[in-house]
Parts: structure tokens; sequence; C-alpha cells
């Protein structure tokens, strides 16, 4: 495949494919670690094929077989996650380590992290600019407290980081939340995956604890991603008319991102349980008079806000601010690519708001992706509206979705290298 894909859509907009996604990013990256933690007691099934998780599965596998002479060289590429949860787990794997991304993964702040684990005796040393990675970490540290102030309000994988270690430390953990807790579901999601693997936990306001544990011999199985699945609403929201099947999808799961369910209701699209999955179908429009807040599932923002903006509507939202620390700026990528189509978003007092006044589809739109999957994902079905979506480098999309413009061809869509 060439750098970039143009999208188009011929004929009738009836979507109508079964689509089989890949397993979850966060829930394999959590299995993978605690996987690892255990020394292989704990089994992972249906991993994802997420880039970023296999990123994370191949160092945790060479870190396993390798020998620890000398400082290591860990380099995570653009996966956050594995970046956060790889930082806490090098602090305790006995070794000396230099932990690395891309360029922008050295603007993306990981020092409330250090800060938690330096409070407990932690070795970790700034390589460049001191709050960001690369890391200098000299593993496998003498615990000096159990007690650690953590905020909550600027990434829930600093949490879940120390959590997934916690049974291991030879005091426990005793995290103090400070302040309002972002992505909470993913935080729900780390204690769900350890307990299937035999941790327990206390969790009372913003106080968690865990104590001095050894994993059971379990098998944790990840489920298909709900953030990809969102693309697929957002695709049936679009469309004239949608009968699609996500196979093994269930409503009930550890993913806040299932919440995409009940938004996309409001948007037009049903979703009915069935035998093996779900299936989505379209269904009566109901937009919400009030503020939507993602603050529990920011990876569902591009998605909505997109969806809403081609729709028309003049949606608000709260919970946006950890947007700019991600892959990208995320609140100016989605500025820019909507300003194509005459739509704003501006702040005020921490509400973002759509104004699709001028709302126009031009013939042809060029998406610039910024780095991020998510860019290039969510203004991938505008295809149904603009006779052709050129999206700026396709490859953006295998992070956490690899087969997404497979999927796109076998749904019905144009998708050529240019
Ligand atoms: O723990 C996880 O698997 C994730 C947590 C979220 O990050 P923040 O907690 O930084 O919002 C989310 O955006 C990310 O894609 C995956
Ligand atoms: C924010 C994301 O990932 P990460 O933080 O793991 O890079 C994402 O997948 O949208």
């Amino acid at each position: 495949m060439g750098k970039n894909v143009l999208v188009s859509f011929n004929g009738t907009k009836n979507i109508q494919a079964r689509i089989a996604l890949t397993g979850s990013k966060s829930e394999c990256n959590r299995a993978l670690v605690i996987s690892a933690l255990s020394n292989g007691a704990v089994k992972v099934e249906n991993q994802s094929n997420a880039a970023d998780t296999v990123t994370l599965g191949g160092i945790l596998t060479s870190l396993a077989a390798g020998d620890n002479t000398g400082r290591r060289l860990v380099d995570v590429g653009p996966a956050g996650t594995a970046m956060r949860f790889l930082t806490a787990y090098l602090a305790v794997l006995p070794g000396k380590y230099h932990l690395t991304g891309t360029e922008r993964m050295k603007q993306r702040p990981i020092g409330v992290l250090v800060d938690a684990l330096r409070s407990i005796g932690a070795n970790i040393n700034y390589a460049g600019e001191p709050g960001f990675p690369p890391l200098d970490i000299d593993g496998g540290f003498a615990q000096t407290a159990a007690r650690v102030e953590i905020a909550g309000d600027i990434s829930s994988q600093y949490l879940s980081a120390l959590l997934m270690v916690a049974p291991q430390l030879p005091q426990g953990l005793e995290l103090q939340i400070k302040g309002e807790l972002t992505s909470r579901p993913y935080v729900q999601m780390t204690l769900d995956m350890l307990a299937e693997a035999g941790i327990r936990h206390e969790w009372n306001g913003n106080r968690i604890v865990i104590r001095p544990q050894t994993f059971s011999a379990s098998n944790l199985t990840v489920e298909p991603d709900w953030s990809a699945a969102s693309y697929w609403y957002s695709i049936a929201a679009l469309a004239a008319g949608a009968a699609l099947e996500l196979p093994a999808l269930r409503a009930q799961s550890l993913q806040g991102d299932s919440r995409i369910r009940q938004i996309m209701q409001d948007f037009g699209v049903s979703t009915t349980q069935i035998e093996k999955g779900i299936s989505l179908s379209k269904g009566p429009q109901n937009f919400p008079a009030t503020v939507l807040d993602l603050k529990d599932c920011p990876d569902l923002a591009q998605t909505i806000v997109v969806c809403a903006a081609a729709m028309g509507k003049n949606l608000s939202f709260t919970g946006l601010e950890t947007l700019k620390i991600k892959e990208t700026d995320r609140i100016a990528a989605l500025q820019n690519e909507l300003a194509q189509l005459g739509v704003t978003l501006t702040e005020d007092n921490k509400v973002y708001t759509l104004n699709c006044d001028n709302l126009h589809f031009p013939d042809r739109i060029f998406i610039r992706t910024y780095e991020d999957h998510r860019m290039a994902m969510a203004f991938a079905p505008l295809a149904l509206l603009v006779r052709e979506v050129e999206i700026e480098e396709a490859n953006v999309v295998a992070k956490s979705y690899p087969d997404f413009w497979a999927h796109l061809e076998q749904a019905g869509f144009n998708v050529t290298s240019v």
C-alpha cells in the first residue's frame, strides 16, 4: 500500500457486512504485562494484532530471554500505553534499561508516574527533558514506602501501570488519587483483569489498595476492540442503510468504549445483541440536548465529533482535556480538518462546541493524520458523503486496527493507494 489512500463509495449507501474486529489494544496490553509478571502462569488468548500490542509483546518476550548485562535499549515507538506500563514494569525488573519511543513520545508527559515510582524507592532518571521520555531505569528497587499520592487527571495509564506491579512489591501499594480521575473505566479494566488473574484489591473513594499477592494460573481472553467498533457505528450513522455484524463483541465489556453503543443510539444506530456478537442497524435519531461528557472514553472523541459534524449537529462536549497529550494534539487536529467542511470546534471554559451552520461537503478532501490512527479512522467514514476522501499516511491505522482498510473494502468502500 502506498503512503496515502483514496476512499470512495459508489452506488447506494447501504452497508452490509460482517466485520471481525481485532482484539482490544487495551485489554491485550494488560494481559501481556500480567502474563509476564506471572512468569507465564497467566496465559493470553485471542491476542490483538494492533501494532502497539505486538511491540509490547515483543519487548516482554525479549526481556525474558535476554541477558541483563549493560543498559538495554527498549523502544516502544508510538505506543503510549506500552511506555507507561513498561516504566513501572522495568522499575521492578532487575537490570538497567533505556526506555524510549518516537519523537512524539518524547513530548507525552510521564513525570507523574516517575515521581510516584521514585517516592517508593524506584531508580529512574530522565535521559532527555525532565518529565518526559526517554528514561534511564535501574530496575529491581528496594521498596521504601507503600503509600503513593498520584494525580488522576492527566492519564489513567499511570495508575494502571502501578496497579499491575503492585502485587509483586514487598509492601504492596496504596494509591491515593488526587484530583478528578480521567479515563476511569481503564483503571477498572486493570483491576478486573488482575482479579481474573487472582489478584484482590480494595477501591474506596480515592484510595486503591493492593497487598502483596501471587498470580494464579489463569487464562485472559482478549475481547474485540470497542474503540475500533466505533468507526463502524459512525459508518452506520452516516450510511443510508446498515446491516452490520460485529462478531464476538459483547455489550457487557471490560472496555469503557462500549459506551459508543448508547451514544450512537441517539445518532440513529440501533444495536442488537445476536448469538455471536452484535448487529448494527438504522433506528430513530434523538440527539442529546445536554452536553456529552467523554472523560471516561477519550478514544471515542474523534469518532463522535466527526460523525456529529458530518450530520450537522451543533453538539457540545466536556472531558476532552487529555486529548492534547495523545498521539497528537487531537483538538488542534480536529479543528484543522473539520475546517474543510466549514465546521468549527471552539472551547469555552472546558466546554467544546461544534458549529456546523456552514457545513458543506466538497467534492474531494485531503485529511492530514498527524501520526494519529484515530484521525485516519474517524474521517474515513466521510467517504459516504464526500465523493473522494484522501487520507494521509494510511499505515497509521496499524497502531490499533491494522485491518481497517481491508475491512472498509469488505464493506463495499473503494480504497486505493495513491
Ligand atoms: O489504559 C489504556 O489502555 C488506555 C487509557 C487511555 O489513556 P489515558 O488514561 O491517558 O486517557 C486511552 O486513551 C488509551 O488509548 C488506552
Ligand atoms: C491514546 C491512545 O493510545 P496510547 O496512549 O497507548 O498511545 C489511543 O489509542 O488513542
